[in-house]
């Protein structure tokens, strides 16, 4: 597998994009998030992998304002985002796209596109002319990044899943921001889909004004060791592991509690 061409995490004397510290989570006797310090360099690729029920989804949902920690902070670009609301997180530059793809299906691609820059800069009148202007410029960049300008009257009903998928992160980029989280960006694509797909992303994510620093939920490893320029591996809420993707993937804890390389294997009956 060839190594992660994207996203080289910034000087290590840089502040972090992104920093928790102490953030501790439960849902009664269940254990979501315990002792999180994570520290987050502009331009990296993390992948956060783990075992279902492993804590990366309440982490990625206390970043984006959608649970609070019991304890511990949230920081994003230089400011306590731990009691912000998921809107006033959104307007700090975070942006999110979902496993299934938050879409209106009965409107263009470029329709959704135009909602989704509305609810982002606040402006319903979206439709007035020289707004309208504005904004179709913009979405029509945005599709071009993604590869989906020659698709951009259709409705989006009609479109197949991972043309779905990349207009969804399309709509995240609307907001602008500095920190892209991904759930599951190519579940449900094809093998042979996934890789060009990925390669769209990540292309776009490096040529947007800035760059835009990732954080995707990820299960299939060959994603993670292609894309990821680090991996952050959980179980029971904890870090596991935390490295580039070869030391990180290689890591007896994470070849126990997540690929399943090194699983017990069941004792055959002594007869
Ligand atoms: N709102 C909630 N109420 C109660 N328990 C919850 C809630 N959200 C998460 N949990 C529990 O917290 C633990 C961590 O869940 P989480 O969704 O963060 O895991 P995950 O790693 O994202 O799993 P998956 O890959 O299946 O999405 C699980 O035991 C889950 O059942």
């Amino acid at each position: 597998m060839s190594a992660p061409s994207h996203g080289a995490p910034a000087a290590s004397t840089s502040p972090p994009l992104l920093a928790a510290r102490g953030v501790n989570k439960r849902f009664g006797a269940v254990v979501a998030a315990a002792d999180l310090d994570i520290a987050i360099a502009t331009g990296e690729r993390v992948s956060l992998i783990g075992s279902n029920g492993a804590g990366k989804t309440t982490f990625v949902n206390m970043i984006t304002g959608y649970l609070k920690p019991d304890q511990g902070s949230i920081h994003f670009d230089g400011r306590d985002i731990t009691a912000l609301s998921p809107r006033a997180i959104t307007g700090l530059g975070v942006a999110r796209s979902f496993q299934i793809p938050q879409l209106c299906g009965g409107l263009s691609v470029l329709d959704n596109m135009l909602v989704a820059n509305a609810c982002h800069d606040g402006r319903l009148s979206f439709w007035r002319r020289a707004h309208r202007a504005e904004a179709v410029e913009r979405a029509e960049a945005l599709l071009e990044r993604f590869a989906l300008a020659d698709q951009r009257d259709r409705r989006v009903a009609e479109l197949p899943g991972g043309v779905r998928k990349l207009l969804d992160i399309a709509m995240a980029l609307t907001a602008a921001p500095k920190l892209l989280l991904l759930d599951e960006p190519t579940s449900g694509v094809s093998a042979q889909e996934k890789f060009p797909m990925m390669e769209t992303i990540m292309a776009a994510l490096d040529n947007s004004q800035g760059g835009i620093t990732a954080l995707f939920v990820e299960h299939d490893m060959e994603i993670v060791e292609r894309y990821a320029s680090r991996v952050l591996a959980f179980a029971g809420g904890r870090v596991i592991a935390d490295g580039p993707p070869a030391q990180a993937l290689a890591s007896e804890d994470v070849r126990i509690h997540v690929t399943g390389a090194l699983a017990p294997q069941p004792v055959e009956a002594a007869c």
